[in-house]
């Protein structure tokens, strides 16, 4: 604790400090964190405010204030309540960061219960090791990261127990009725091809769903065991995140011919496929800048929730357009968390990893050649996506890697403001060259893609940062 925090907690074990008199810098950060969230509404039922309360913020939150400032406001104005009925509603509703960001501004005697709360979100120790190069992509193996804290699964020992552990609490499916949901696996239905299998859309239960049928190789193939690491991956993470912008997973099968995944269907498709909708068939119109404004800040909130919702961060590792789903509204989603692990223990810290893994043009230098993880490479793979979603420029148009690379540094160059004073002529040639307000959002995407894809990453933003500047584009 800081020396501020001690003075201010010995005098708050008497007079506990009124809501409103919490520090600006740190009521920003816990209502940046809350927001990302979303929990104000929770937050509001439990302590029960009037329905006129909730219409109010409700009605700020649409006008682009922070909805978590305003139940502060109200909590702490007309409710009367003060830092420790504050601390309480954290505990109360798991959220142990929260509770964290606030530990300095009460009595020292209440930190016992930051220990003794579970995180919103369960923070699982073990830690996924390995995705083997798949035929598919440039993606590169993985060995355990060099951290003590975590408790490795290596890929040999992975078992299908592992798998049916992870997924203990989420329905299992009988086969046949995937087999009935997706008309004996019609050609019809099938919504695209991966690394490892192939996905289809079917009617389970009177709603749409997306089925990820995984093709076995041989029991005790090297294949086989990269499939199950993947899946209890998935089962592990998509299985207890919660959020707007994470893809939920519903149900698994195991007892027919291949292991199946269901998750909800993003009919929308993958960013990927929906950047490059003019070479594709049939052709779809291009993604609007309204659109592709809130695809970015919609998958601003959901890096941040993994890297700040945890007490360890959690890092994807594979945020690219393929891995960002939208749905029927264009809302986006994060899927494929086949690589994602918990990170270093502290958002700014750095862990040494054995062996790069990822896909090459999304990773960033440090990554690539010292091998060191830390939540700066989710961010600097998202400033990727952000210059091909704003330039249309498309790494996935590349072939090869020495290409991909050339590509990228022409995008940084002609977008860079020293470089092209007017940059008039960088935006995606499909669409018209946005304007006025618009064009300002758009400017402020592509400087972030630019400062995200910092070579050095202590000269990236937070996803705080970035979330607190995107919701302008709400
Ligand atoms: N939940 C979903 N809803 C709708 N379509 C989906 C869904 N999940 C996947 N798809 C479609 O199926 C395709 C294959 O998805 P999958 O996750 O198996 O592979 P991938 O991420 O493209 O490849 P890899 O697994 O090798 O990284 C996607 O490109 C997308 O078009």
């Amino acid at each position: 604790m800081s020396a501020a925090g001690a003075t201010s907690s010995k005098r708050e074990a008497e007079n506990p400090l009124p809501i409103a008199l919490l520090p600006v810098c740190v009521r920003l950060e816990l209502c940046e964190h809350l927001d990302a969230l979303d929990v104000w509404k929770q937050l509001a039922t439990f302590v029960k405010l009037y329905p006129q309360d909730v219409n109010y913020i409700q009605k700020q939150l649409q006008r682009g204030q922070s909805p978590a400032n305003e139940f502060l406001n109200i909590w702490g104005g007309q409710y009367n309540q003060n830092m420790h009925s504050l601390f309480a509603l954290f505990h109360n509703n798991k959220l142990r960061s929260a509770m964290l960001i606030i530990k300095d501004y009460v009595d020292v005697k209440l930190h016992k219960y930051i220990a003794k709360t579970v995180d919103r979100v369960p923070n699982t120790q073990e830690v996924p090791n390995t995705r083997s190069n798949n035929n598919a992509s440039e993606s590169g193996a993985i060995d355990a990261p060099h951290n003590r804290n975590n408790n490795l699964e290596s890929s040999d020992d992975i078992r299908v127990s592992s798998v049916q552990r992870a997924a203990e609490s989420l329905l299992q499916i009988d086969y046949a009725e995937l087999v009935a949901a997706t008309d004996n696996w019609n050609p019809e239905n099938k919504l695209g091809n991966g690394g490892f299998g192939e996905v289809y859309k079917g009617e389970i239960m009177n709603s749409f769903m997306a089925i990820k049928v995984m093709n076995y190789v041989h029991k005790h193939s090297n294949k086989t065991k990269v499939h199950l690491q993947q899946s209890y991956n998935e089962l592990k993470y998509l299985n207890t995140l919660r959020h707007d912008n994470i893809l939920a997973i519903y149900a698994y099968s195991i007892n027919g011919e291949k292991p199946c995944l269901v998750y909800e269907l993003m009919a929308g498709g993958s960013l990927d496929s929906r950047l490059r909708a003019q070479h594709t068939k049939p052709r779809r119109a291009p993604l609007t800048w309204q659109q592709r404004l809130l695809i970015a800040l919609g998958t601003a909130k959901g890096i941040y929730f993994l890297h700040k919702a945890r007490v360890i961060p959690l890092i994807h590792g594979d945020i690219k357009p393929a891995n960002i789903l939208l749905d029927d509204k264009e809302k986006p989603k994060i899927g494929d968390f086949g690589l994602a692990r918990e990170g270093p223990k502290f958002i700014n810290d750095v862990t040494k990893v054995n062996k790069v893994f990822g896909t090459r043009i999304y990773l960033p230098p440090e990554f690539l050649s010292s091998k060191e993880l830390s939540t700066g490479v989710d961010i600097y793979s998202f400033g990727v996506v952000l210059l091909e979603m704003f330039t249309g420029r498309l790494m996935a148009e590349c072939t090869h890697q020495a290409d991909q690379q050339l590509l990228l540094k022409s995008i940084k160059k002609t977008c860079h403001p020293s470089e092209n004073p007017t940059r008039s002529d960088i935006f995606d040639k499909n669409l018209v060259t946005p304007m006025g307000e618009e064009l300002d959002k758009c400017l402020c995407a592509i400087d972030f893609g630019l400062k995200c894809t910092a070579f050095n990453v202590q000269q990236r933003p937070s996803m705080a940062e970035v979330v607190t500047h995107f919701k302008a584009f709400d």
